[in-house]
């Protein structure tokens, strides 16, 4: 886009002169180029004649092609989306356009791949002007184990760097001079943040210590912080995860503006079920080695035959409503959690009963996450939460209690309730270790799942026996976690491909035994390295991991992100077939009436849920702090 003060660029769409910040944004249509004298010479963004992808070091003829007979070309006035299917293979796009892949032949030169960044004066260099922001992909980087539980504290010194400071150091106010402080951005820079900042409704956040921000609003921030980037070809993957619906529209209609003034040029990945953006003209399907492209119409004739395909193998059985609900592994009264000045939570009241099916909605920042950091034990006002009998809190406060398991939350030691509780969140994704070489191996986290933690103890990796009667793992429990373990791989390891079994280190550290007829490719997944696997792939570890131990309570947290189609089929499917089961005997089964694993489901997109509504889900509603919908009893 040209912005006040900036040179018009090389395929000149919009003159710099008298240009004014309209409220339509600062952006003009990609079509006047049509009319503009100082047209590029090549209106063509990407151009890749029939080609095959190979990993670099692979021979060509010999090596199985990543993609074969890749023919694709992407002209200005087209907007394209790229859609996956399979793990990984949406992003190994986004990683050949990068570079990260060998197109063979390659693209003819002097223009190459990228015809945009060429113009008659000079070639650019597409590391310069092309980047790519994954939202598929975890945001931390590093192996170790980060505690991503500090932002629910007080927010320790080191932690109070904010938004602005972290991200956008470059609008921070200089008291002296009056003036912004500029690094190596121009004043139009500031121009474009502001009017970003204001349409995407950032503003309040600025300042706010970036720990605290919910995942919908750092998200939003990392988008904002790639387009104030301004490369020419901008490549967002999945750039709605995890953003509410209203949310979702506004950052489509932000795309759609820039993407029409052609600056950046924008090309999206979406998965297989996400719905395909209005203003989209072209698809790029992605499926086992294999790119199809066209116009939209056509192509999604195709999408539709994939999905139907996968969501008929993986057919959803009518599951029955639960009768009766069992015992209440939760009980909130008037439960509230305030960061001075504001009250994130008011007063919820909620009783999760075994067996209860819930779909906890909210927009972004409404208080989800908090609410579940009081259950799992993570959030540090999860311990005053006490009845003002109790002589702690204020004698004129409503009678307020948290019970978890049927005892009060701080008489319960937080291992314990990590032994009671399945918990897969987006922050835990995040944080959870990725060491390589020397890390866990896929049956160790999944061997973690029945304790909480991450680090892999015991005998096979099972746990040492936390949270089981009289804190000692028995031979019989030790072989049921060992059965299960293998059990949960059998059920859901087919979604989670191996990249190269043959130069995979392996490791066999705590594997036992497999069953009779194990097939040899679950022996190869449970023995790779978690942090080797591909980004959708780990989360489905981390979802069995949750999944194992069938602990009474299973929370689950934008469990779906970045899956495809066909894992996202399956494992809808497991948890229908498998949460109404009894769960695993343990000390809080005093009624004998069990009625299966209380789920909570957070995600903002209602087709992810595993029930509907005639199949007995609640859905539960934050909105403004307060919640409706949540039983009581
Ligand atoms: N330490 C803190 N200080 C101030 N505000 C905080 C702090 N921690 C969280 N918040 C605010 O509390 C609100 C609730 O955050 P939470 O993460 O629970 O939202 P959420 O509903 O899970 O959102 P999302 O859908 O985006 O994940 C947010 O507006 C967040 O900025």
């Amino acid at each position: 886009m040209a912005y006040p003060s900036l040179p018009a660029r090389s395929f000149g769409v919009i003159s710099s002169q008298n240009f004014k910040l309209s409220s339509a944004g600062p952006f003009k249509r990609c079509r006047s180029i049509k009319s503009v004298s100082t047209a590029p010479p090549h209106s063509v963004v990407l151009d890749i004649p029939k080609a095959n992808v190979y990993r670099f070091g692979d021979a060509n003829n010999r090596a199985t092609p990543v993609f074969r007979d890749l023919e694709w070309s992407v002209k200005t006035t087209e907007s394209w989306a790229v859609v996956g299917s399979g793990s990984g293979e949406k992003s190994a796009i986004f990683d050949m356009l990068m570079g990260h892949l060998r197109i063979h032949p390659p693209p003819p030169p002097p223009l190459g791949l990228f015809p945009l960044l060429s113009n008659a004066n000079e070639l650019r260099d597409p590391h310069d002007c092309v980047s790519v922001v994954s939202f598929a992909n975890r945001r931390a980087v590093g192996g170790a184990f980060y505690d991503y539980t500090a932002r629910y504290g007080a927010v320790r010194e080191e932690d109070k760097i904010t938004l602005r400071q972290s991200m956008f150091p470059e609008t921070i106010h200089d008291l002296k001079s009056q003036s912004r402080i500029s690094l190596h951005e121009t004043a139009t820079d500031l121009q474009l943040f502001d009017y970003l900042v204001a349409k995407m409704g950032l503003g309040h956040l600025l300042d706010l210590p970036r720990i605290a921000l919910s995942n919908g609003q750092t998200r939003r921030a990392r988008i904002l912080k790639a387009l104030l980037a301004k490369p020419r070809l901008l490549l967002l993957d999945e750039p709605l995860t995890g953003l509410d619906v209203e949310n979702r529209s506004t950052v489509l209609a932000i795309l759609h503006e820039l993407h029409a003034a052609c600056d950046p040029h924008i090309i999206i990945g979406l998965r297989m079920h996400d719905v395909v953006p209005e203003w989209v003209t072209h698809l790029a399907i992605v499926n086992d080695g294999q790119v199809r492209t066209g116009p939209k119409a056509k192509m999604l004739e195709v999408k539709t035959q994939m999905q139907d395909a996968a969501v008929a193998a993986a057919a959803d059985e009518v599951v029955q409503a639960p009768t009766t609900l069992g015992e209440p592994v939760v009980e909130m009264k008037n439960v509230s959690v305030t960061y001075p000045p504001r009250q994130v939570l008011k007063n919820i009241t909620w009783t999760i009963r075994k067996g209860g099916r819930y779909h906890l909605q909210g927009a972004n920042g409404s208080g989800k996450t908090t609410l579940l950091s009081l259950l799992t034990g993570d959030h540090p006002q999860s311990y005053t939460q006490l009845p003002s009998s109790s002589g702690t809190a204020d004698a004129n406060a409503p009678s307020r209690h948290l019970r978890l398991f049927g005892a009060p939350r701080a008489r319960l030691a937080t291992p314990l309730l990590q032994a009671r509780i399945g918990l897969l969140t987006p922050e835990l994704f995040d944080a959870f270790p990725r060491r390589h070489p020397g890390g866990l191996s896929v049956w160790e986290v999944l061997g973690t799942g029945f304790e909480g933690g991450c680090v892999s103890q015991g005998l096979h990796g099972v746990g040492v026996g936390t949270g089981a009667p009289g804190g000692v793992l028995s031979e019989a429990e030790r072989a049921w976690r060992v059965g299960r373990v293998w059990e949960v791989l059998g059920a859901l390891g087919e979604y989670a491909s191996v990249p190269t079994p043959s130069a995979t280190p392996s490791s066999t550290r705590h594997i036992p035994p497999p069953p009779p007829n194990t097939p040899p490719a679950l022996l190869d997944l449970a023995q790779t390295p978690f942090a080797l696997l591909p980004t959708p792939a780990q989360r489905l570890v981390l979802l069995m991991r949750a999944l194992v131990a069938r602990h009474p309570l299973l929370l689950l947290d934008e469990v779906f992100s970045g899956m495809d189609h066909k894992m996202i089929a399956g494992v809808r499917r497991y948890l229908r077939e498998s949460t109404a089961a009894p769960t695993h005997a343990d000390a809080d089964s005093k009624s004998g009436q069990d009625g299966g694993q209380a789920v909570v489901i957070i995600t903002h997109l209602e087709g992810e849920v595993p029930w509907g509504e005639a199949e007995g889900v609640v859905r539960v509603v934050l909105r403004d702090g307060e919640l409706s919908g949540a039983p009581s009893e």
